[in-house]
C-alpha cells in the first residue's frame, strides 16, 4: 500500500473520533465518514508504520445506519462528525467507545457500563457557540472552522447550525450581517462567542480580539442590541481581560431550581437538557442524607457544588480560575446556601491539603478538564481513604486511566453512566461511581 493508491475494504468499526476503521493487507486503515458494515472504495492519503489513512471515494454497500446529513456543511465543518449516522447507532457507538477504553486503558474488566442516556430531541441543543472571523481580503466571514484548520468550514450567514439553539442561530445571522456591514471598523476582531441561558432566555455576546480601535466596535454593539434582544456584550482582549460593552457583563441561568450567574469566560455545560440529567445522576450516586461533608473538585461556577449542597451538611468547592471562584460564591449566596465555601487553587495542591487538614470527608466529586485528574490529587484520595468518589468526565481515555489507578489502589468502580451531552459529535460524557 502507498499514498495515492485506491483500495477497496470492509469497515468493521469506528475509532474514538468516529472515523471508519478497516484493514487492508493486514494494516489498520482509518477512513473518515465510512461506517461499520460498509464496503467502500478509498484513496490512501497517509502511511505510518502501524496504520494508514484514506479518503472515502465511494460507498459500494452502505450501512443500515447511514442517513443523509441534514447540514450542507457536514464534512467541511469541524463541529459534527456523526451527522451521517442515525441517532440510535450513534448512541450504540458511544457506549462501545466507553466500554472499550475502560477495558483497554483502564484494565477494568468487571465494570458495569450503563446504556448511555440519549436525548429525545438531539437537535439545536447547544447553548453556546464560538464563531471565528476569517478575513477574506477586506471582507470578514463569520463561521465555524473546518476540521483541524483555521479556514471557515460553515458560514453561519448561509445556513443555520443544526446543533445550535435556534435563538443563537438567529442572533448569529444578524451578527454576521452587521460584521460584513462594518468590516472597515472591525480590524482585529478574531472570534465571537454567543451564549444563551436557556431557562431565562438571557444572551451574552463576547467579542474577541486585539485592536487599537475598540471604540469603533461600539457601533456594532449599538446596532446589534437595537436589532435583537441581547442581555450583555463583553470584549475579551489579550490575556483574558474583560471589558463590558453593554449590560452588566454577565447572564443568569437556572437549572433544577438553582440560579447560576455566568460571565464571559466561565465554564458552563453546553447542553442544558442533558446537564440536568448529568447532575441528577451525580446526586443519585451521592445518595446524601444531609449529614455528609463533601468536596467538589474542579467546581467551575459552583454548579455541582450547589446541587450537592441542598442535600449535604457541608460542601467545599475547589477551582483554579479566580473568576469562577468569585462567581461560585455569588451563586451560593444568591441561592441562600451558606454551608458552602470555595477554595481557589489547583485541585492537585488543594485537595491533599484539605484532606490532611480538615478531617474526614464522606464523598469527593471530581469533574476535571479533558486532561483528567493529576496524580497528586488521586493519591491524596487513596491516602485519606475517602470512602466514596464520583468522577464526571468529558474524556473517556483519561477517565479510564484514572479509574484504572484508583481501582488498583483499593477502590471499586461500581458503575459508569455515559450521558450524551454532544449528539452528532464523537464526544461522550460519563459519570463514574467508586467506593473503597
Ligand atoms: C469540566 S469543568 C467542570 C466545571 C463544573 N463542575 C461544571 O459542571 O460546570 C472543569 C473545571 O476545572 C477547572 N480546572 C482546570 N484545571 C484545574 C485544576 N488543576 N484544579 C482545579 N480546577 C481546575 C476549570 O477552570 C473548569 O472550571
Amino acid at each position: 500500500m502507498q499514498p495515492g493508491q485506491q483500495i477497496v475494504l470492509e469497515i468493521t468499526d469506528l475509532n474514538h473520533a468516529g472515523e471508519g476503521v478497516g484493514r487492508f493487507s493486514g494494516l489498520v486503515v482509518f477512513i473518515p465518514f465510512a461506517l461499520p458494515g460498509e464496503r467502500v472504495r478509498a484513496r490512501v492519503t497517509e502511511m505510518k508504520k502501524s496504520y494508514a489513512r484514506a479518503r472515502l471515494e465511494e460507498i459500494l454497500s452502505p450501512s443500515s445506519g447511514r442517513v443523509l446529513p441534514p447540514c450542507p456543511s457536514f464534512g467541511s465543518c469541524g463541529g459534527c462528525q456523526l451527522l451521517h449516522l442515525d441517532y440510535e447507532h450513534q448512541l450504540h457507538f458511544k457506549n462501545k467507545v466507553v466500554e472499550n477504553v475502560l477495558l483497554r486503558l483502564g484494565k477494568l474488566t468487571e465494570v458495569e457500563v450503563k446504556p448511555i442516556l440519549g436525548m429525545e430531541n438531539p437537535w439545536h441543543y447547544r447553548n453556546k457557540v464560538r464563531l471565528h472571523v476569517a478575513w477574506e481580503g477586506r471582507k470578514p466571514v463569520l463561521g465555524l472552522y473546518a476540521p483541524s484548520s483555521h479556514v471557515i468550514g460553515h458560514r453561519i450567514d448561509r445556513s443555520p447550525c443544526y446543533i445550535l439553539d435556534g435563538q443563537l442561530n438567529a442572533l448569529a445571522r444578524v451578527l454576521a450581517g452587521l460584521i460584513k456591514k462594518h468590516a472597515e471598523m472591525l480590524a482585529g476582531l478574531t472570534a465571537v462567542s454567543l451564549r444563551l441561558a436557556a431557562a431565562t432566555g438571557e444572551t451574552m455576546v463576547v467579542l474577541e480580539g486585539a485592536s487599537e480601535h475598540y471604540s469603533r466596535w461600539k457601533r456594532l454593539v449599538d446596532e446589534l442590541t437595537a436589532a435583537v434582544p441581547v442581555t450583555t456584550v463583553v470584549r475579551v482582549g489579550a490575556r483574558g481581560k474583560e471589558e463590558v460593552l453593554y449590560g452588566e457583563g454577565h447572564i443568569t441561568d437556572s437549572l433544577d431550581g438553582l440560579s447560576f450567574r455566568l460571565s464571559a469566560l466561565s465554564f458552563y455545560q453546553v447542553n442544558p437538557v442533558q446537564t440536568s440529567r448529568l447532575y441528577r445522576k451525580v446526586l443519585e450516586y451521592a445518595s446524601l442524607s444531609g449529614r455528609e461533608r463533601v468536596i467538589d473538585a474542579y467546581c467551575g461556577v459552583g454548579t455541582i457544588t450547589l446541587f450537592l449542597a441542598r442535600k449535604a451538611a457541608q460542601v467545599i468547592g475547589i477551582e483554579i480560575s479566580p473568576e469562577a471562584v468569585a462567581l461560585a460564591s455569588v451563586n451560593a449566596a444568591q441561592n441562600g446556601l451558606s454551608h458552602v465555601s470555595f477554595v481557589k487553587g489547583a485541585a492537585e495542591e488543594v485537595l491533599p491539603e484539605l484532606l490532611a487538614r480538615e478531617g474526614m470527608f464522606d464523598l469527593v466529586v471530581l469533574d476535571p478538564p479533558r486532561q483528567g485528574v493529576k496524580q497528586a490529587a488521586l493519591e491524596s484520595l487513596v491516602r485519606a481513604q475517602v470512602p466514596r468518589v464520583i468522577y464526571v468526565s468529558c474524556n473517556p481515555a483519561t477517565l479510564a486511566r484514572d479509574l484504572g489507578f484508583l481501582s488498583a489502589q483499593g477502590y471499586r468502580v461500581q458503575e459508569v453512566q455515559p450521558v450524551d451531552m454532544f449528539p452528532h459529535t464523537y464526544h461522550v460524557e460519563c459519570v463514574a461511581y467508586l467506593c473503597r
